[in-house]
């Protein structure tokens, strides 16, 4: 059981606060990508939690022990964390077998079966054992500094952009083997990261730094869907934002009448979609159409920018469609829009005297998994 607890943590260099009263909880079992713009404090955060360095204020609990408050601290080593590096930090004249090893309790170290254990629980096979780090491609060197991590049976790992200096193919493969050890051995995980995809494909909750506090926390779909606020969308991913009115659970905007995702106070607000819930039809509907202005091809799929009929609004609103078969620019389309919306109180503006309803808080509890189940090596 290592759940990770942050409560009112504030901490900085000197008396520079970077984190302002930051909570955070990480059920056990599961993984939280920390995400943030370069400086927001992500390693900040990770370090608190390692025991690198020392709040400022507030409590650091691990597993319910408290490691971090005033007046009580528990050291790293005494803390049953494992912490693993952007450039893996191997120790480069010793083979993989030693480097992985050093992770093990001292009476174990010359346990050669729980090293080859660990080479293959991180998807990597028996032959590396005797190589030296330098023999090996990025994604091996960072697989072996995983296994190091868990080699002393942490119920915590920490990554610390583990998968950055990868190249794209090798990042995904890294952080898939990265993925199934981390449920193998049922280790709660917390992984900073830069990466919007990535956070929202590795993890069970995306905690968005920004500004020394944590702006939102809940499950990948729901800071993706249903973001706290304007930054925090366009944050996550491209967005397209457009001015409307909020009434009765409905918004009105130049994409029409649409239902809102979560509450809205009545009022003006900026409706906000994700590019892909535009869908676009070839040469017009007679109720939503747009003329194409430009088309960004990414192969896999298109951002198509729309002048919608009597808006003159070019570049507000943008499509994303699969790349099979994009449009041209100057092409007639019709446009529907998919599932509900989300939408903000228009900025400068109060809540409607009308709402009954407070704010749903950006916090989402995130769900415990079930026992994990050791899985298969992937090939
Ligand atoms: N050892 C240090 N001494 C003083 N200031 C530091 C130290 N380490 C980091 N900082 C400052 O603290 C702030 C947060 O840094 P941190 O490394 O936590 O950010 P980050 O979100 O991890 O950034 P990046 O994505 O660029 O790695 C930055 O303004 C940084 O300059």
């Amino acid at each position: 059981m290592t759940e990770v607890r942050l409560r009112a943590v504030t901490a900085g260099y000197g008396r520079e606060a970077v984190l302002d009263e930051v909570d955070l909880v990480v059920p056990t079992g599961t993984t939280t990508a920390i995400l943030g713009g370069s400086g927001s404090g992500k390693t900040t955060l990770l370090r608190t939690v390692a025991g690198f360095l020392r709040p400022l204020g507030g409590e650091v609990l691990i597993g319910g022990r408290t490691v971090a408050a005033a007046g009580t601290w528990v050291p790293p080593e005494r803390r049953g964390v494992g912490y693993v590096r952007q450039e893996g930090g191997l120790f480069p004249h010793l083979s993989v077998e030693g480097n992985i090893a050093f992770g093990l309790p001292w009476p174990r170290r010359r346990h050669r079966d729980r090293v080859l254990e660990l080479l293959d629980l991180v998807g990597l096979p028996a032959e590396l054992a005797d190589r030296r780090p330098d023999q090996l491609s990025g994604g091996q060197q960072q697989r072996v500094a995983l296994a190091r991590a868990l080699a002393p049976r942490p119920g915590l790992v920490l990554l610390d952009e583990p998968f950055s200096s990868l190249d794209t193919a090798l990042r995904a493969a890294t952080r898939e083997a990265t993925a199934r050890a981390l449920r193998a051995t049922g280790a709660t995980a917390i992984l900073v990261t830069h990466d919007q995809g990535e956070a929202l494909s590795f993890s069970d909750q995306v905690a968005i730094l920004g500004a020394g506090a944590i702006r939102q926390a809940a499950p990948p779909r729901v800071v993706y869907g249903e973001p706290a606020d304007v930054e925090v969308a366009e944050f996550l991913g491209d967005a397209v934002l457009v001015p409307g009115t909020a009434r009765n659970g409905r918004v009105e905007c130049l994409l029409g009448t649409l239902p809102v995702r979560g509450y809205v106070p009545r009022g003006a607000v900026t409706v906000m979609l994700r590019p892909e819930q535009i869908t676009l039809t070839p040469g017009g509907t007679g109720r939503l159409d747009a003329t194409v202005r430009s088309v960004a091809y990414f192969g896999h799929d298109a951002v198509v920018e729309l002048e919608l009929d009597g808006s003159g609004l070019a570049e507000q609103v943008r499509a994303r469609v699969v790349g099979l078969q994009p449009p041209e620019p100057g092409e007639r389309v019709g446009l529907d829009v998919a599932g509900p919306v989300r939408a903000f109180p228009a900025a400068g503006r109060t809540s409607g005297s009308d709402d009954v309803r407070p704010e749903a808080s950006p916090v989402v509890p995130v769900p415990v998994p079930a026992p994990r189940v050791r899985e298969a090596r992937q090939p």
